[in-house]
C-alpha cells in the first residue's frame, strides 16, 4: 500500500488505455486481476486481524478482484463469505468466480438480517465501470453493511461515486469507508469531493500496469497529480531581504485582510513585506506601510528584481479599488489576484479577457485564486469534473488558476493540473484565503517547482500542525515553523 502524495491521477478512460497498453505488452486481464485481488487480500488480512470478512462482488472486473481477494484470504486462513450481485459478466471475472470454491450468497434478494452483518466488509461491487446510479435496494444494502462494519474497504472505488467527477450518483448519501484501495493509479474520485470523503483513507496498490512513465516530462501522458511536500529553496549565507523576494500587498477598505496577507508572506519566507493600506492599520513592525498612489507603487518596486504583487484581500470594490487593480496589472510583475480583485475582474465584464494581453502575454506569472462562488462568477457555471473546469479556466485565461475548496485544484495554462488532498476542515474560517494569497506571494520566489502548489501545501500543513479551532492569525503565525521545516 503506497501513500498517494505526488501520485498521478487517471480518468476511467485513461485507466482503460493503460490496461490496454499493459495487455499489448504481454499482461492479461487475469494476471492484473490476480495481482489486484492478492494486494487487496494482503491489506485486508492485516487490518482485519482475525475477524471474519464479507466480500461483496459485482458483475464486472471489480467483482472479479473481489473473488480473487476472497480466495486468497481464505487460503491464508481468514474466515470469508462472498455476497454477489448477479453472475459475472466478463471472462476474467467468471474465471475468478469459478476459482472461488466457497458458497456465494445473493444480495440484495432479501431484506438484511442481523446475521448478514460482518465486522469487516470488502466492497468490490463497482469500480471504474459504474455507468449509472445504483438501484435503490443495492445502494441501501451496501450502505447498511458498510455502516455496520468495524472496517470497510472499497476495492478501487466506493460503489456509487462517479470515477471522473467525484460526484455521488445516488440521492441517498453514501457511507464513509475506512479505506479505499486505488488499483494501479488514483482516479479523480479519490481526490475530488464529495467522493474523496466517502473513500476515507486512500492507498495505492500497484497491479503491474507499468505506469512509472506517467507524469515524467518526456511522456505526454496525464500530468494531473496529487500535490506532494514541495521542495523550497534553502537560504544562502549571501541572501538579503530583496534576494528572498519582496511581496507587495495592495489593500483597501478592509485593512485587516491585507494585513493578514502581508504577514503571511513574510512568515512564509519573503524577505520584505510592503503594505499599501489605510494609515494607522495595526501591523507587525517588520511590515513596511506606505500610503497608496500608483507612483508610490512604481517607486517602491523600481530596480527590485524579485517583486510579487498580491491584490484582493480587503481591497474593496469601489473606484479606488479598480484604479489599484489597474496599477497592479500595469506593473508587469508577477501577480496574485484574490478576493475582491476577482470580483472586479468579473464586474468589469470579464475584464480578465480584455486584459489578457496586458496580464499574460508578457511572460508574466499570473495567479487567480477563486473559491467556488468566485470561480463561477469569473468563468461561468460548471458541471462535471472540477479538474476539467479548472483546466479549461487556466487555458482560457492564460493564468494559473487555484480553484480553492476542500479539494483545491491548481491548473496551469499549459494544461498541467494538480490537486491537493483534503485539508483540515478547520480552514473554513474567515481570513484563511487572505493567508493563502500572502503565502503565494512568498513562494513565487522560493519554490523551484510550482509556487501555487507549494503555497497550498504550506497552508494545509500549518492547519494540520495547529489541530483545530484556530483563527487565520494563528495560521499566519504557524507558517514560520512550516517554512523553517522545509
Ligand atoms: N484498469 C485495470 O487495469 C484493471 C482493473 N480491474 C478492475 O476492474 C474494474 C473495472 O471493471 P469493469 O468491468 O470495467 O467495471 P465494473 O466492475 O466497475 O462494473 C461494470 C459492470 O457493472 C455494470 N454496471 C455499471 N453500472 C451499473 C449499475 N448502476 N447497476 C448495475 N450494473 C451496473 C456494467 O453493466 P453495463 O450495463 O453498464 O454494461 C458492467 O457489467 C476496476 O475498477 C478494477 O477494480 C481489474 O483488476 C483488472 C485490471
Ligand atoms: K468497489
Amino acid at each position: 500500500m503506497t501513500p498517494i502524495e505526488g501520485q498521478p491521477i487517471l480518468t476511467a478512460a485513461q485507466m482503460r488505455a493503460a490496461e490496454d497498453r499493459a495487455i499489448a505488452d504481454g499482461a492479461s486481464v487475469e494476471s492484473l486481476m490476480d495481482r489486484a485481488g492478492a494486494g487487496v487480500a494482503e491489506a485486508v488480512r492485516r487490518l482485519a486481524a482475525g475477524s471474519p470478512v464479507l466480500v461483496l462482488c459485482g458483475p464486472g472486473n471489480n467483482g472479479g478482484d473481489g473473488y480473487v481477494a476472497a480466495r486468497v484470504l481464505r487460503q491464508n486462513g481468514v474466515e470469508v463469505r462472498v455476497g454477489a450481485l448477479g453472475e459475472p459478466k466478463t471472462e476474467a471475472a467468471s474465471a475468478a468466480r469459478a476459482a472461488w470454491a466457497g458458497a456465494v450468497e445473493r444480495f440484495p434478494d432479501a431484506p438484511l438480517e442481523q446475521h448478514d452483518i460482518s465486522p469487516v466488509v470488502v466492497e468490490a461491487v463497482f469500480g471504474t465501470g459504474l455507468s449509472r446510479p445504483l438501484d435503490d435496494d443495492v445502494a441501501r444494502t451496501i450502505n447498511a453493511l458498510v455502516q455496520c462494519a468495524r472496517l470497510s474497504v472499497a476495492v478501487d472505488l466506493p460503489s456509487g461515486v462517479d470515477t471522473d467527477t467525484g460526484a455521488e450518483l445516488n440521492p441517498l448519501s453514501l457511507p464513509h469507508y475506512s479505506l479505499t484501495l486505488a488499483l494501479g493509479a488514483l482516479k479523480p474520485a479519490h481526490v475530488l469531493q464529495p467522493a474523496a470523503s466517502v473513500c476515507g483513507a486512500v492507498r495505492l496498490l500497484d497491479i503491474g500496469l507499468g505506469l512509472d512513465h506517467i507524469g515524467s516530462p518526456r511522456e505526454n501522458v496525464s500530468a494531473d497529480q496529487v500535490i506532494a511536500r514541495p521542495p523550497l529553496f534553502a537560504l544562502q549565507a549571501a541572501d538579503h531581504k530583496y534576494s528572498r523576494g519582496m511581496v507587495v500587498v495592495i489593500g483597501g477598505a478592509m485593512p485587516g485582510a491585507a494585513a493578514l496577507a502581508v504577514q503571511s508572506a513574510m512568515r512564509a519566507g519573503a524577505g520584505y513585506g510592503l503594505l499599501f493600506a489605510e494609515p494607522g492599520t495595526a501591523m507587525p513592525h517588520a511590515v513596511v506601510q506606505r500610503d497608496w498612489s500608483p507612483q508610490a507603487l512604481t517607486a517602491a518596486i523600481a530596480g527590485k528584481p524579485k517583486v510579487g504583487i498580491v491584490i484582493g484581500p480587503g481591497l474593496g470594490r469601489d473606484d479606488a479599488a479598480v484604479a489599484k487593480l489597474d496599477a497592479a496589472i500595469a506593473s508587469e510583475r508577477p501577480i496574485v489576484i484574490d478576493g475582491d480583485a476577482l470580483h472586479l475582474l468579473e464586474e468589469r465584464h470579464f475584464a480578465i479577457f480584455r486584459h489578457r494581453a496586458t496580464i499574460v502575454d508578457r511572460d508574466r506569472r499570473v495567479f487567480l485564486t477563486p473559491h467556488a462562488g468566485e470561480f463561477k462568477a469569473l468563468f461561468g457555471a460548471w458541471t462535471g469534473s472540477k479538474i476539467a473546469a479548472a483546466r479549461a479556466a487556466a487555458r482560457h485565461s492564460g493564468a494559473t488558476v487555484v480553484f480553492k475548496g476542500p479539494d483545491t485544484v491548481i491548473a496551469h495554462p499549459n494544461g498541467h493540473t494538480n490537486v491537493a488532498l483534503a485539508g483540515s476542515p478547520w480552514l473554513s474560517t474567515a481570513g484563511t484565503g487572505d493567508v493563502l494569497a500572502g503565502i503565494l506571494g512568498a513562494t513565487l520566489f522560493s519554490a523551484p517547482f510550482g509556487a501555487a502548489e507549494a503555497a497550498v501545501w504550506m497552508h494545509a500543513e500549518a492547519a494540520r500542525r495547529l489541530g483545530g479551532a484556530f483563527i487565520a492569525d494563528d495560521l499566519a503565525r504557524e507558517l514560520s515553523a512550516v517554512r523553517a521545516s522545509r
